[in-house]
């Protein structure tokens, strides 16, 4: 067997902390098939090698054009409920012990989901998934920008109305295009969820450059940055994710379906190691994206030439950019290090 195996089958037993990671966006072809047959009338193609062809993007706009034919096909809190349950599944068969994922409750309440009995179902959903697959599930709320204020207002309402909050909320986002979508406007809404104690996580710098991640820390106050990737064109704000250890929740596979950046060899992600920068690997949108989590740590351990260690440093990362309590820190970490420890003994 060759290293390059080795570090394949080190990687599929790692235990992992997923920070970025979408809940439409991680409907595996079993999924997207379960539910086009409950829903025909879908455009979505259920044949797997269809969907490859179908999750295959020319930019930004059509990959959310795909997304949301996606979302249309979850039509009940039972869709919803079935989603969640089989994405930890998936999650699980990764040994991804920890995942927040993000998601997009207004995108299910305007297409006419009950909002109580949405929330009901993501519960039900994850307190199953941690007794029956050990994953242990917490939500991030995003706001679709492009939705406009509405969706904001819609999403804070539901995020911070006590009897509607689900227990396993612990962020809130903002996704979707940010191309004429200026994440200032937002200010109001994030001072809501931060003040009802949720951690601020926008996407930022994904399409556009650097003063929209400025933006995100200025006036969204972000603990972390989705993808953060054009910071790498500006030294001075990756001088200040350094120093106020702001994490970068990097997707690599994600930036080149969506041609954000031009090839893998291209990514900033050994620039931002290099000044300093907290990095976390995430896979997004692993089906649509053709990848998984164990699929993206292969891509950085080749981009910025990793052994076993290297690689559970950056799955440490995770555990402590994650917003998990701290003994839930401490044994993910120490799972970590046993895990590693033992696969490197003579
Ligand atoms: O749901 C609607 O009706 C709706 C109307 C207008 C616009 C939107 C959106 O823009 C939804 C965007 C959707 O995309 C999700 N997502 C998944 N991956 C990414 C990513 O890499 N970067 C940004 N957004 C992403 C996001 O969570 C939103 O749910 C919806
Ligand atoms: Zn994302």
């Amino acid at each position: 067997m060759t290293a390059h195996h080795d570090l394949h089958a080190f990687i599929a037993g790692l235990p992992k902390a997923e920070l970025h990671v979408h809940h439409v966006g991680s409907a595996s072809p079993r999924i997207v098939s379960e539910l086009a047959a409950r829903h025909p009338d879908s455009k979505v193609p259920s044949d797997p090698e269809a969907l490859a062809d179908y999750f295959t993007f020319t930019d930004f706009a059509h990959f959310i054009d795909v997304y949301l034919s996606v979302v249309d096909l979850i039509r009940t809190p039972e869709d919803v409920r079935l989603l969640t349950y089989e994405v930890a599944r998936d999650m699980a068969r990764q040994q991804i012990r920890y995942a927040e994922l993000t998601i997009t409750p207004f995108s299910s309440t305007r297409r006419g989901i009950d909002e109580g009995a949405f929330m009901e179902a993501i519960e039900d959903a994850r307190t199953a998934a941690e007794a029956d697959f050990g994953t242990v599930l917490r939500w991030c709320f995003d706001i679709p920008g492009e939705a406009g204020l509405e969706s904001a207002e819609e999403t804070v309402r539901l995020a911070t109305t006590d009897k509607l909050r689900p227990e396993g909320l612990v962020s809130f986002g903002l996704g979707g295009p940010e191309i004429g979508v200026p994440r200032p406007q937002f200010k109001p809404y994030f001072d809501r969820a931060i003040a009802a104690g949720l951690h601020s996580v926008p996407h930022a710098g994904e399409t556009t450059g650097p003063e929209t991640v400025w933006d995100a820390l200025t006036d969204l106050r972000a603990e972390r940055i989705g993808h953060g990737t054009s910071s790498a064109r500006d030294p001075k704000l990756l001088a200040h994710l350094a120093e106020h250890r702001i994490p970068l929740e990097v997707c690599p596979t994600s930036n080149i379906a969506t041609r954000a950046v031009r090839t893998l060899d291209e990514h900033p992600m050994k620039e931002f190691v290099r000044a300093g920068v907290v990095v976390t690997i995430n896979s997004d949108d692993p089906p649509m994206f053709g990848t998984d989590l164990n699929n993206e740590y292969a891509v950085a351990a080749r981009l910025l030439d990793l052994d076993e260690r290297g690689l559970a440093e950056l799955a440490k990362n995770a555990v402590e950019a994650s917003f998990l309590d701290d003994t839930g820190k401490a044994k993910l970490a120490a799972d970590i290090d046993t895990y590693t420890s033992a696969w490197l003994a003579p």
